[in-house]
């Protein structure tokens, strides 16, 4: 088992090149299961769900080539549509399969993802809207068996705004019969970056990053070729980590209005945030930072996938801020992690109350998620003395090379073989 070494007292500073984004590359490499012609895909990062990915798609039967960050799919011999509990249980975004095999080829067997450590993240939505489309469904012995000689488009209102929900059912729209209608649908840029992708082979799809996005089906897609957009809570991530450690970075192939909030936040908290079409620039030197209050929201508010980050902002920040993490029941599993090197956090329900800490100290400390791993690291980059990380395989769920990328902004950073 690996671990990450961090040694605190660095100020970040420096250019950093942000990857694409792991939570459209992953839609967009499952949907590449709805065309039998050849797809291309480039800006894809190599990370370790990816790497599932391309496991399950060619264990479907497709041909897979991963060279650089280009991923080329031939989707065109796929004669499998089982998705195994081994490999599903490493990803819970396997469930992306589903839509796509299921629409393609009328039957699909995917395992329950089943709960992770920051919730149940139950796919009942996933199921209720396939349904609606015609699936015969059952769920029997940890398996989600469908079938569906063609799906049908159908008006579905989605009762929670789910991510990879709208995602599925958007795959599994493109190819049924007639028009399909999803309301309450998520905003993300990623599922934007979706349509974008299928739109480019073929598909359409109209009202993505609106509320309301509507599908009229077609018969097949053809080929694409498609760049992954810039991850935006890679950026997130290390503008924070600049700013705690009161650096000054630019983040490059990164895209501001993607981050709007966040950059707000940022801005709130006492950063100097600069733009350009292309890059991000937080600038701390000399500044104070200021405790701020965030709760998290489906976008276009503040990403949940930034909340572990930015407890760290405030227990290094003046005054006290309040985190409320309104999307997954369980997501403050950093917060005991954080306490043991010394931050003040109370816990009260879904709110985390962070208090100024004058220093934080080195512990050993273990990942229990990708986000809150990536907090462990950034406070490791503050904290007095050598901070360890245990469990970073989290990490390597969602950040291309970040021990790489930290040690070029000046980040005093190892990844070891655990004794
Ligand atoms: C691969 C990917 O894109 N992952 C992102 C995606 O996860 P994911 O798509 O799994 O998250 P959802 O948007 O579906 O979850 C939002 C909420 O809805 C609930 N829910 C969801 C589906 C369902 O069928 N029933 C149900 O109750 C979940 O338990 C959660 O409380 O969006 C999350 C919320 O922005 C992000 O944190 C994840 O990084
Ligand atoms: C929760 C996340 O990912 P996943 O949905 O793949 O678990 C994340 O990217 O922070």
């Amino acid at each position: 088992m690996q671990q990450f070494l961090v040694t605190g007292g660095q100020a970040l500073h420096g250019e950093v090149v942000i990857s694409g984004a792991k939570n459209a590359a992953l839609p967009i490499l499952f949907a590449s299961l709805l065309s039998e012609k050849p797809t291309t895909i480039s800006n894809v990062p190599r990370l370790k769900d990816i790497e599932t990915t391309v496991k399950l798609l060619q264990l479907f039967g497709a041909d897979v080539q991963f060279s650089n960050n280009q991923v080329q799919v031939d989707a065109g011999n796929v004669n499998n549509q089982f998705a195994p509990y081994e490999l599903v249980k490493t990803m819970r975004a396997s469930i992306l399969a589903l839509g796509p095999l299921l629409s393609r080829f009328g039957q699909a067997e995917v395992s329950l993802p089943g709960g992770c450590a920051i919730g149940a993240r139950p796919v009942n939505l996933h199921i209720d809207g396939l349904r609606k489309m015609g699936a015969d469904i059952v769920v029997e012995n940890g398996y989600i068996k469908a079938t569906a000689s063609r799906l049908k488009g159908a008006h579905i209102i989605m009762d929670m705004v789910s991510v990879t929900g709208t995602e599925n059912l958007m795959m599994a729209a493109v190819l049924a019969d007639g028009v399909t209608t999803i309301d309450n649908a998520a905003r993300e840029p990623e599922v934007v970056d979706l349509a974008v992708y299928l739109n480019t082979m073929g598909a359409k799809i109209r009202g993505a990053g609106t509320d309301s996005i509507v599908i009229e089906g077609v018969p097949a897609l053809h080929g694409g070729v498609h760049s992954v957009l810039p991850d935006r809570i890679e950026t997130g991530t290390f503008l924070v980590a600049a700013a705690v450690t009161g650096g000054d970075i630019t983040c490059c192939s990164a895209d501001a209005a993607e981050l709007e909030v966040v950059l707000e936040k940022l801005r709130e908290a006492g950063a100097e945030v600069t733009t350009g079409s292309d890059w991000i620039r937080v600038n701390m030197t000399g500044r104070k930072l200021k405790a701020v209050n965030i709760k998290t929201v489906p976008h276009p508010g503040f990403p949940t996938d930034m909340q572990a980050q930015f407890t760290v902002l405030n227990v290094v920040a003046e005054g006290v801020g309040m985190i409320t993490e309104t999307i997954f029941e369980n997501r403050f599993m950093h917060v005991p992690e954080l306490q043991r090197m010394g931050a003040k956090i109370s816990l009260e329900g879904n709110t985390a109350v962070c208090q100024h800490t004058d220093k934080l100290t080195s512990a050993q400390v273990m990942a229990t998620d990708l986000r809150a791993s990536a907090s462990l690291v950034i406070a490791g980059l503050v904290a007095q003395g050598t901070t360890v990380v245990d469990r970073i395989y989290h990490i390597d769920r969602g950040y291309e090379q970040i021990e790489h990328k930290l040690k070029k902004l000046g980040a005093s950073i190892e990844r070891v073989n655990a004794a």
